[in-house]
């Protein structure tokens, strides 16, 4: 019980091992990606894979039908054997040229395929919506950008090319075969089909311990992703034993799935050692039979031909096990990547959008309903408006609405029902980018890139120069605390920036906001209590930030939300009140007892 307790704190979404048949839509799909590479590296790569093949098919005939057959036929001279050794040579250093040019290009071609792909998806995953992104994890995104797209590559780089190459191999030679003898063909080929199902039962197991192996892998990356992201609750809490007992537990799963796919693996290659060491036992036999047989015309050089065509056979087919094992392998990835491509966005640019010029920065809502569900209401028809120029503060208790109000002016989505206008367009006929460019966000965590600080505030406008930061870190008032950086504005910040302080963190972001210069600004502000002198540099940056826009501000601050222009409560997704702070004040309602029970305690 206890031990079935502890377990239950880690779940991770487990993926169920995928036998699917070969689904060939999807196959061709995936090949799409080589299209753009069709007439050129695609072609080049063909054609140095069919020359290696042909000169590897040609080498037995030289050595076997014209060598050794002028050897039995007793016609052979010193400088005959001298040509025969030559010419062979030469087709080996031909196919020696031809196949380093395959590799190259055939990685190459693997690459640049591996490239667009990552980079559609990327670019994709950049567009969705924030619904695509509430139901998911930030770890299991990254799966698939980064693991999933690798496993393609081995069928890009390798699988393609081989299979091809194998497919005209093994043509050539059973032509090549039947052509020379087909009694002798004939009986070696019976041993394929016998060959063919055992390998294909192997092969499937062999294909199941992998698929193991992913699943294993992949909940010790869920787990290991986990633990390090909240290292910090982790140890506050002290449960990094429980924590430890579950790695564990993963780590060895792990292991033991791995243990097991090498075994099921190294079976195969044997496997085929052995049919292919038959075939050269039933050949010898048959074939030496054939040779002294007056009814049968074999001859001995024919004979020599067909041990290095039987010698080359077996490779191909092995190999041709392993391109199928790729191609599940892409076939499971490429789902989970298509299944991110076919993902819509559900706030998108109308066709006809409009672009913005001389944004005043007044914002209406319009009997606004909201719900991220579909099941539950965070808006109810929602009438409100934000005048041009003044700054609005949205108060009301935890979960009352706020951040939904906010995300709905920047359409991270789009009202259930009613509308939000902008200046009077509705936001939905207006250019997604060019609202966007007009109203910034500075959020109550900012977030830092790794980089430094002059980057970090750059974010707020690409094209703004180094002059230009600084004077925005200057009116903000966050010059000074930069400049006693170990390198000042060059400092290199880590990813969340953990080295600032919750304050220093705000500025940036207000010089961040400053830089992009919106006629709109959305401010969640920090309920992190910060020491009075730092406090007061960030109301300063704030007055400096907010003058001449439209601000909506998630105000937790008594003194910020009394210096606002008009205050809306809210609760339950309702408007309650709103009104200046004295007005409010006198009416004593849910504003005044917020005020009494919420901000007597924070600092003013
Ligand atoms: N991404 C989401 N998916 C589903 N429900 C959500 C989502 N975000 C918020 N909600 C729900 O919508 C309601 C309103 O949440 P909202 O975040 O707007 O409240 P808030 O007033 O900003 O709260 P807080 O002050 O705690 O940030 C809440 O009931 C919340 O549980």
């Amino acid at each position: 019980m206890e031990q079935a307790r502890k377990k239950s704190r880690f779940h991770y979404p487990t993926e169920q091992i995928i036998e699917k048949p070969f689904n060939w839509k999807q196959m061709m799909r995936l090949f799409t990606f080589i299209k753009p590479y069709a007439k050129t590296l695609l072609p080049k790569t063909i054609l140095m894979m069919l020359l290696a093949t042909a000169v590897r098919l040609a080498v037995p005939i030289f050595i076997g039908v014209f060598a050794v057959g002028q050897l039995e036929n007793g016609t052979a001279t010193g400088s005959d054997m001298l040509l025969y050794a030559g010419i062979v040579l030469i087709l080996y250093i031909l196919s020696y040229v031809a196949n380093i040019l395959r590799i190259r290009w055939m990685n190459r071609l693997g690459q640049f395929v591996i490239f667009d792909i990552r980079k559609k998806l990327f670019d994709h995953i950049q567009h969705l919506s924030h619904r695509f992104f509430d139901q998911r994890s930030a770890g299991s995104i990254l799966v698939r950008v980064i693991n999933d797209v690798n496993s393609l590559q081995d069928l890009f780089t390798n699988g393609v090319i081989n299979l091809l190459m194998d497919i005209v191999m093994l043509i050539g030679i059973v032509a090549i075969l039947f052509y020379l003898s087909p009694e002798l063909a004939i009986l070696i080929l019976v041993i394929l089909p016998i060959m063919f199902f055992i390998s294909t039962k192997l092969r499937r197991k062999i294909r199941r311990a992998w698929q193991t192996v992913r699943l294993r892998q992949s909940r010790l990356n869920s787990h290991l992703n986990e633990s390090i992201q909240g290292i910090r609750v982790t140890q506050a809490y002290a449960q990094e034993h429980e924590n430890m007992e579950f790695f564990d537990e993963v780590n060895t799963q792990n292991y033991e799935s791995w243990r097991e796919a090498t075994k099921q693996n190294a079976l195969f290659r044997p496997f085929v050692e052995m049919a292919s060491a038959l075939g050269g036992a039933i050949l010898i036999w048959y074939g030496a039979f054939l040779i002294q047989s007056d009814a049968s015309n074999l001859t001995l050089g024919v004979f020599v031909s067909f041990a290095f065509y039987i010698g080359m056979f077996w490779e191909p087919i092995s190999r041709l096990g392993q391109v199928y094992n790729q191609l599940l392998v892409g076939m499971a990835s490429s789902e989970r990547i298509f299944e991110f491509l076919d993902e819509e966005p559900n706030v998108v640019d109308k066709k006809d959008a409009k672009p913005l010029t001389n944004v005043k920065g007044e914002l209406v809502f319009k009997n606004v309903e909201f719900s991220y569900d579909d099941k539950r209401k965070a808006l109810n028809n929602i009438n409100l408006k934000f005048d041009a120029g003044t700054t609005v503060a949205l108060v009301g208790h935890t979960g009352s609405g706020k951040s939904t109000i906010v995300n709905l002016m920047s359409r991270f989505y789009d009202p259930t029902s009613g509308d939000v206008m902008l200046d009077g367009v509705n936001l939905r006929d207006i250019r997604i980018d060019d609202l966007r460019k007009n109203v910034s966000y500075v959020l109550q965590d900012t977030f830092i890139f790794a980089g430094t600080i002059m980057e970090n505030i750059r974010f707020g406008n690409p094209h703004a120069t180094d002059e230009d930061i600084i004077e925005a870190a200057k009116a903000i008032g966050a010059h000074s605390f930069i400049e006693k950086l170990d390198n000042g504005y060059q400092t290199e910040v880590e990813e969340q920036g953990s080295i600032l302080s919750v304050g220093e963190r705000q500025l940036l972001s207000f010089a961040r906001a400053l830089l992009a210069d919106p006629r709109i600004l959305i401010l969640d502000e920090a309920t992190a209590s910060i020491d009075t002198e730092t406090e007061l540099k960030i109301q300063e940056g704030l007055k400096t930030l907010l003058a001449g826009r439209t601000a909506i501000m998630i105000a937790h601050r008594l003194s910020t939300i009394r210096d606002s222009d008009n205050i809306i409560v809210l609760e339950q997704g309702n408007v309650m009140e709103q009104g200046t702070h004295d007005q409010l004040i006198d009416q004593k309602g849910i504003y005044f007892g917020l005020v009494k029970s919420q901000f007597s305690a924070i600092k003013e």
